[in-house]
């Protein structure tokens, strides 16, 4: 079966739906642990952000909401829209490959058209080149679902910029800057954005160079102090921290210093991490924004409270939601992390140093090598299985 999904200008093809292609197989009773991820905020009501919950709780969710934005993880994309209607109004959103590839194992939405609008764009038509025809394709893909999602979210969208461009800092900008004009094309304000770029040296370099320009960036895969502090320093708008990896990653492996150093004073080193750059961002007035992802459970959540975002998987958030807090129990909730706190905490001369690539690379242990390849590794490896997928509908019969 294949249905027009519209016209370029100059091109007259008409292109299969993306479900008939590759998705057919695909059901939505994927199962959890491969689900596409997005991310969903919430923000519910409850009491002040620095202070102990108010009197009126009713549950959990809502008692630590009111200290970190709660951000859902692991949406499933048709729950995206019933999640906007119900339970968790989202406030904000990450477009991904892995995401794209989600869309399309589901049944028609606006966003499935988005991809299809995207296959038809008639600039990628004309190049030669193979795969500058489907980086094309991609770039278009992303820039079209996360238009959509710019609409459906009332705050900011998150666009992964390709992973294999990670150790390449002019490169990434170029692709920053062609992935902007393609939003500006569908009047989408750069102020509704945020670049997801993995946080090597030349990504955090690139991070830097945007930033001064104006344009927001999310660094992601941030696995040691080294990585957060040059995050930090190069004026980040988000910074995310991968908290269980890091704790993973300890109780299988040691000759990490900075690991084994929170190990040794009984701290978990996810934590630790976290607890170390929200001092430091605070401390020194650092504008970056702080979000831990990986969290294993709710105690998690509740040692995190008063980092500005934490992605919860749908599970927990759930669990939170289904927990009935008393109010006997409102002192239970308490902000950890404060800019109390961090004008406290001491850091070393070596902590405190203006990072460049040299200090950065001899700061870098084994864990957040490991975690950071790690994480490129499957990024790729999404965006390769999307431009298969395109590669695999194009050309479309009648062109
Ligand atoms: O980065 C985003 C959204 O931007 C998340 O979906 C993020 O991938 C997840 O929270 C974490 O990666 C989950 O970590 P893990 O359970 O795969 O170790």
């Amino acid at each position: 079966m294949s249905i027009s999904i519209g016209r370029s200008p100059s091109s007259t093809a008409i292109l299969p739906k993306v479900c008939d292609w590759r998705c057919s197989s695909r059901s939505t009773s994927t199962p959890f642990h491969q689900i596409p991820r997005t991310f969903v905020g919430v923000r519910m009501s409850a009491g002040s952000a620095s202070s102990p919950i108010g009197a009126n709780l009713s549950n959990e969710l809502d008692a630590v909401s009111g200290f970190s934005e709660i951000v859902p993880d692991t949406v499933v994309f048709d729950d995206f829209e019933r999640h906007a209607s119900c339970r968790f109004p989202p406030t904000a959103a990450t477009v991904s490959s892995s995401l794209l590839l989600g869309i399309c194992s589901l049944p028609d939405t606006k966003f499935k058209s988005a991809i299809e609008t995207a296959l038809a764009a008639s600039e990628c038509f004309g190049l030669e080149n193979s795969s500058e025809r489907l980086s094309c394709f991609l770039d278009r893909a992303l820039v079209n679902v996360g238009a959509e999602l710019v609409r459906s979210v009332p705050g900011r969208v998150s666009t992964e910029v390709d992973a294999r461009l990670a150790y390449d800092t002019q490169v990434i900008i170029h692709k920053v800057n062609q992935l902007l004009k393609l939003y500006s094309q569908l009047e989408v304000s750069p102020q509704r954005l945020l670049f997801k770029i993995p946080s090597t040296w030349q990504g955090i370099e690139a991070s830097r160079l945007l930033e001064f320009e104006g344009i927001q960036t999310h660094l992601t895969f941030v696995y040691s102090f080294s990585q957060a502090a040059a995050a930090a320093q190069a004026g980040a708008s988000v910074i995310q921290i991968f908290v269980g990896r890091i704790r993973d990653w300890a109780r299988n492996h040691s000759g990490d210093s900075e690991i084994d150093a929170a190990s040794k004073s009984g701290e978990d080193p996810g934590l630790a991490l976290v607890e170390k750059t929200y001092n430091y961002i605070h401390k020194y007035g650092h504008k970056s924004k702080l979000m831990a992802a990986a969290v294993r459970n709710k105690q998690d959540i509740f040692n995190l409270l008063g980092i500005d975002y934490i992605i919860v998987p749908v599970k927990i958030l759930e669990s939170l939601k289904d927990s009935v807090t008393y109010p006997e129990e409102k002192y239970s909730y308490f902000r950890r992390l404060s800019p109390g706190s961090a004008r406290v905490y001491n850091f070393t001369e070596g902590e405190l140093m203006k990072w460049d690539q040299r200090s950065f690379a001899s700061a870098m242990g084994p864990a957040a090598e490991e975690l950071l390849a790690a994480g490129l590794e499957g990024y790729v490896n999404q965006a390769r299985r999307v431009e298969e997928f395109f590669g695999k509908i194009w050309p479309p019969p009648n062109v």
